[in-house]
């Protein structure tokens, strides 16, 4: 999909040559010259630019990190008290109950849902490779769809650096290692993966900062807007109805994507990532030789799949702006996310990206223990009048179904008039 044409308000504010400053724990630290090599890239930085990133930090960073930015904060000035939301009543509630679900284990290793997310992912495509050429083709090419629909739930796990824990070579390297295999499965390049993905946690939703919600001109969000509904064209009007069906282009969308980002980089930097994918592109076509015709039968539905899961979780949700919001964690979260209901069978099947909102919270948590977690997250928003968002695949469709339709949203504007 491409992107709005808009302007950011947060990240765009700020051209590269400026310093760039953000809120940690209190004070304020100067990340402009370690923003050039910050593992997290400069962009995140550059969007918290005069921002409260305490929160943000927290829920990414290893211990070597803590280390590390403890050692830049020596010396640096107060930030202002009434802009750092982790201060707030309810910012320093959640981080309470961040460590109370330390403390009940709910950030240790979970190796044996780990072993089964591994089988799902890796299991189907080998036997869909066999069934392919030996005269099972539709059910192989299904399966080794799956196979990589899986792939983009599992190696997210461990790019998140969810699955190994404990020193800071096990918990990045490890973590990274896995991340970078299981995403040269499914075709996709990591680094750009990680650019965007990790910019889609730490901006949720935010207007010009989050990539995610870029879908424009293909899918324009009208969310009963008049004024966007009146600028549609033609073709933009009948967007409610090939919404899902637009959802099996994903895959290509999302491989063109990721070659488009290794193109516009060094190759001095990016030869690795080169190297991934042309074994990729390389393993893909041979293990479809003589079958080429359901290679893409598997990509549509293999984007279809992943399409309607992401796109059921965030983009039928509020849209914040893009600036200084003032927005604890958990309260941009509570508008901008929403749980798949359905149980363990869904929760398994969708990678537990099901439990949205959880996995938002606590990124690093292994997904295997979101369910623990979810008890005292549904308790902690109603102590704080917070509205828990969860519904069915077929209801969050729906959803995003209404976000999109420009009728209803002009024909309110008429009313009103
Ligand atoms: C100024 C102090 C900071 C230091 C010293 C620092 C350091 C690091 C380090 C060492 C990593 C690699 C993973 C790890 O060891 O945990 C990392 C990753 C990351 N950082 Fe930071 N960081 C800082 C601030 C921030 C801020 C303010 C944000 C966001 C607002 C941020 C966002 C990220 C993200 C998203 C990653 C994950 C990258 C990935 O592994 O894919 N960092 N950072």
């Amino acid at each position: 999909m491409g992107t709005m044409g808009k302007g950011g308000d947060g990240a765009a504010r700020l051209s590269r040559n400026e310093s760039i400053e953000v809120h940690l724990y209190g004070k304020v630290l100067d990340v402009s010259a370690f923003s050039k090599s910050h593992p997290g890239g400069a962009k995140a930085l550059r969007i918290f630019h005069q921002r409260d990133a305490t929160e943000q930090f927290e829920m990414y960073h290893s211990p070597e990190a803590h280390k590390k930015m403890r050692a830049m904060a020596k010396g640096a000035r107060d930030a202002p008290k009434e802009d750092e939301v982790s201060q707030s009543e309810i910012g320093k509630d959640f981080a309470a109950l961040t460590q109370k679900l330390h403390d009940i284990g709910c950030f240790d290793p979970h190796p044996v849902d780990e072993v089964v997310k591994l089988g799902i992912t890796l299991l189907p495509g080998i036997v869909g490779f066999y069934l392919l050429h030996n005269g099972w083709p539709a059910l192989g090419s299904f399966l080794v769809a799956f196979s990589f629909y899986m792939s983009g739930w599992t190696s997210h796990d461990y790019l998140h650096h969810a699955v190994f824990k404990g020193s800071n070579d096990k918990l990045v390297g490890w973590n990274n290692a896995m991340g970078y295999a299981l995403g040269a499965w499914q075709g996709y390049t990591v680094d750009w993966w990680r650019a965007r993905h990790n910019t889609h946690h730490l901006v949720t939703n935010e207007h010009g900062n989050d990539p995610d919600i870029m879908t424009a001109p293909v899918l324009t969000y009208v969310r009963n807007n008049p004024k966007i509904a009146a600028a549609l064209n033609a073709a933009q009007r009948w967007q409610q109805y090939y919404y899902v069906p637009a959802m099996s282009l994903m895959d290509m969308y999302w491989r063109f994507e990721s070659i488009q980002y290794l193109a516009a980089r060094p190759f001095a930097k990016m030869w690795g990532s080169w190297l991934l994918l042309a074994g990729h592109y390389a393993a893909l076509f041979y293990l479809f030789r003589g079958q080429m015709a359901w290679l893409l039968f598997t990509m549509l539905c293999r984007g279809f799949l992943t399409g309607i899961v992401v796109f059921s979780t965030h983009y039928g949700e509020d849209i914040l702006d893009g600036g200084k919001h003032g927005m604890t964690l958990v309260e941009q979260t509570a508008l901008t996310s929403r749980n798949i209901t359905g149980g363990y069978l869904v929760n398994v099947l969708t990678g537990y990206i099901s439990l949205q909102t959880e996995h938002h919270l606590w990124p690093m948590m292994p997904t295997g223990h979101l369910e623990k977690a979810q008890p005292f997250c549904r308790e902690f928003f109603k102590k704080h009048n917070l509205l828990y968002r969860e519904s069915n695949l077929y209801e969050c469709v729906k959803y995003n179904i209404k976000a999109l339709e420009y009728e209803s949203a002009l024909s309110k504007a008429r009313k009103v008039e």
